[in-house]
């Protein structure tokens, strides 16, 4: 009925190590063909403990297919991934398969894939502030209060890696912001990493220590300029916002055809000065 994953790695039962900058994941070379079409191809990506990792790009770009390969929920068929030993994935994907028709309240959503504790459930709203929701049906919640209640779900077991699909998706500016804020606040709270994906190629969270640019391939990466120090952006997002989202800079040394081949910019322009001509 749902698909969300909050699993502890079975290969080993050793715990990752708990420092701050301990390396939780790292995939290197990734790349993902499916009937004769690479999804994704090369992607080299690396999370600690401590850190955010925004994947950006373009719909269809290969985000979800990237966080899905590394979580070990899809097959790769080329590179390498390596995960922590025991490492604990709280997972909230950007596709859920719930039964709208069916009765759900929040309570039971949060123990839907595994026996929970009522003081479990209780902790995990309190995280996210909407504890005052638990016996409100799923479908009466906001698209707010519903992402806050899956990243809830997502924390119920202290996760080591959150990968939040689209957290923001079907939130307005506001909501956004306290969406980035609560997560920022997660993150130090449980010392866990993030991987983060948005289809906003232009705003990301500030506090992203790394933002990757995904088009089936790497295309940019570098961390995202805070927007705070910049008086022009602080009046363009506001003071508020201003702290918590940033505007990333891309620096492609490559466009895209319309098939999606790589153009490098110097073979672009020399086609664009012999149409001219
Ligand atoms: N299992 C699959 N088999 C074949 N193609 C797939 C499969 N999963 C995804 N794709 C295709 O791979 C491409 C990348 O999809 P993906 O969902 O990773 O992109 P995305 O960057 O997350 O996009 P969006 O921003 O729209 O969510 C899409 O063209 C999609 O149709």
């Amino acid at each position: 009925m749902l698909n969300l994953l909050t699993t502890r790695d079975s290969r080993t039962d050793s715990h990752p190590h708990a420092a701050p900058g301990a390396p939780l994941v790292e995939a290197t070379g990734l790349s993902v063909c499916r009937s004769g079409r690479w999804l994704i191809r090369d992607v080299d990506l690396r999370i600690a403990r401590g850190e955010i990792v925004t994947l950006i790009g373009p719909n269809g770009g290969g985000k979800s297919t990237t966080a899905k390969a590394i979580l070990g929920l899809m097959r790769f068929d080329r590179g390498r991934v390596w995960r922590a030993p025991g490492l604990r994935v709280g997972y909230v994907p950007q596709q859920l398969s719930i039964d709208w028709t069916f009765p759900l309240t929040v309570r039971r959503l949060m123990s839907l894939t595994s026996r929970q504790s009522d003081d479990a459930i209780r902790d995990a709203l309190a995280e996210v502030e909407i504890t005052h929701l638990i016996d409100a049906p799923v479908q009466s919640l906001s698209g707010g209060e519903f992402q806050r209640a899956l990243l809830a779900r997502a924390i119920l077991r202290k996760p080591d890696l959150l990968v939040l699909d689209e957290p923001v998706r079907g939130i307005d500016f506001s909501g956004e912001i306290a969406m980035y804020d609560l997560i920022a606040d997660v993150r130090r709270r449980l010392n866990c990493g993030v991987l983060l994906i948005s289809h906003d190629l232009h705003v990301v969270m500030a506090e992203s220590d790394t933002v990757l640019c995904l088009n089936r391939h790497v295309c940019c990466q570098g961390s995202p300029e805070h927007v705070a120090a910049h008086s022009s952006y602080r009046e363009l997002l506001g003071p508020r916002a201003a702290q918590t989202l940033a505007i990333y800079r891309h620096h492609h040394d490559h466009a895209h055809a319309p098939d999606g081949s790589v153009v490098p910019l110097s073979e672009k322009a020399e086609a664009e000065d012999s149409d001219a001509g």
